[in-house]
């Protein structure tokens, strides 16, 4: 036997990630991200959505293509101005440039939903990765707020009631900011117009009547998040940091604005990431687990992540879309099963199945901060 050591690099490492009902593990190659083919992350042309229910149902054949495949596509044509676009994001830029103390007047500390600002370094998605580096500005679902038929809270049914996750606090702590809470919010409106559309698309390509749901979206999970990824400092670099670390998304469907910079990677199954490289004039869109299970796995929700490795700072504006109201209970799509495939899970609502994960979530990053705390405490003394 030769005395000379060799490193051998291993092909792969294991990746842990969260999910609703605690860890699961995923091989990836360590082989470097490549660049995703238009196969594996196609353009579905959105032309005609809004005015065309045969142009839908072409559209819900290349959704069903895309979301059978990777879960992962752009669709272009979506309507959305880039004027609206531009504002928001120039609006959450003068967010982001506020000092600290200004911006922990709306920090998701005070919120009991999820709603505000989340400091940069203070989430860590993936325990075998980074903390992730973005910081972000986070708001729900308000009926106010609703693009189709704006109402108050009060004028809800009583089983909806406690399931309205949007919180005021956010927006009286960015009055100073001229007309911020407006630019946001048209954004936002314009993602929720677009996504009560697309779920018709979504109904069509699951062989259903596409207004399926309908009848339970009138108020629906609807989240909006602004994110914003700093240059990768050389220290972080060094460590591998990644902007946000590999998860997969909750609910039926987001809506990813993403900038020109690039940074966004898709696992594929068999492991190696993939590159979603920005596409001008695109949104990507890509399944949530809650859509999966509904489909009994037949849409995929698959893991992506983040890494700014750009000279500047990079911003994306996701849009959550739960698709029904929270409280409704929905179990396996029937189209979606068979005598040889039975329902793989129980009915449950999009809110429940949520929380689950939620809760998980929120025991881990305590108890890491609670780490955090005591390894600063033992250095101090
Ligand atoms: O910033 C991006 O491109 C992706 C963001 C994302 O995956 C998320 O916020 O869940
Ligand atoms: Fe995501």
């Amino acid at each position: 036997m030769s005395s000379t050591t060799v490193t051998e690099v291993s092909a792969s490492y294991k990746l842990e990630l969260h999910t609703a009902y605690g860890p699961a593990f995923r091989d990836v190659l360590n082989t470097a991200p490549r660049d995703a083919t238009e196969a594996e992350v196609p353009i579905v042309d959105l032309a005609g959505l809004f005015n065309s229910a045969e142009k839908r149902k072409e559209i819900a054949q290349a959704v069903r293509s895309a979301g059978t495949n990777m879960g992962f596509f752009y669709i272009k044509n979506h309507g959305i101005d880039e004027q609206v676009i531009g504002k928001a994001k120039s609006q959450f830029l003068s967010f982001i440039e506020q000092d600290t103390e200004e911006k922990e007047k709306v920090s998701q500390d005070k919120s009991k939903y999820y709603n505000g600002w989340k400091a940069p370094r203070s989430t860590n998605i993936s325990r075998t990765e980074s903390v992730d580096v973005k910081e972000s500005f986070s708001w729900r679902y308000h009926p106010e707020n609703d693009p189709d038929h704006p109402q108050p809270l009060s004028s809800l049914p009583s089983e909806v009631q406690p399931w309205i996750r949007g919180e005021d606090f956010v927006w009286q702590g960015t009055s100073h900011l001229s007309d911020f809470k407006t630019d946001i919010l048209t954004y936002w409106q314009s993602c929720l117009k677009l996504a009560r559309q697309l779920v018709k698309v979504f109904a069509l390509s699951l062989d259903l009547p596409e207004d399926y749901f309908d009848s339970r979206t009138t108020f629906p999970g609807a989240d909006g998040v602004l994110n914003y990824y700093p240059v990768t400092t050389a220290e972080e670099t060094a460590a591998n940091s990644v902007g946000l670390g590999s998860h997969t998304d909750l609910q039926l469907f987001t809506l990813l604005w993403q900038d020109e910079v690039g940074g966004l990677q898709v696992l594929t199954k068999d492991g190696q990431w993939i590159k979603a490289k920005p596409r001008p004039g695109t949104f990507v869109v890509n399944i949530g687990d809650f859509m999966m299970r509904l489909s009994n796995d037949f849409f995929k929700s698959t893991v992506h992540r983040v890494y700014n490795r750009a000279p500047v700072e990079r911003v994306s504006m996701p849009f959550f879309f739960a698709g029904l109201n929270f409280n409704c209970v929905e179990g396996v799509i029937p189209t979606c099963t068979s005598p040889e495939n039975p329902a793989k899970y129980e009915p449950i609502s999009c809110g429940d199945w949520c929380q689950l994960r939620f809760k998980l979530e929120a025991e881990r990053m305590a108890k890491m901060v609670a780490e955090r705390e005591a390894t600063a405490e033992l250095k101090a003394k």
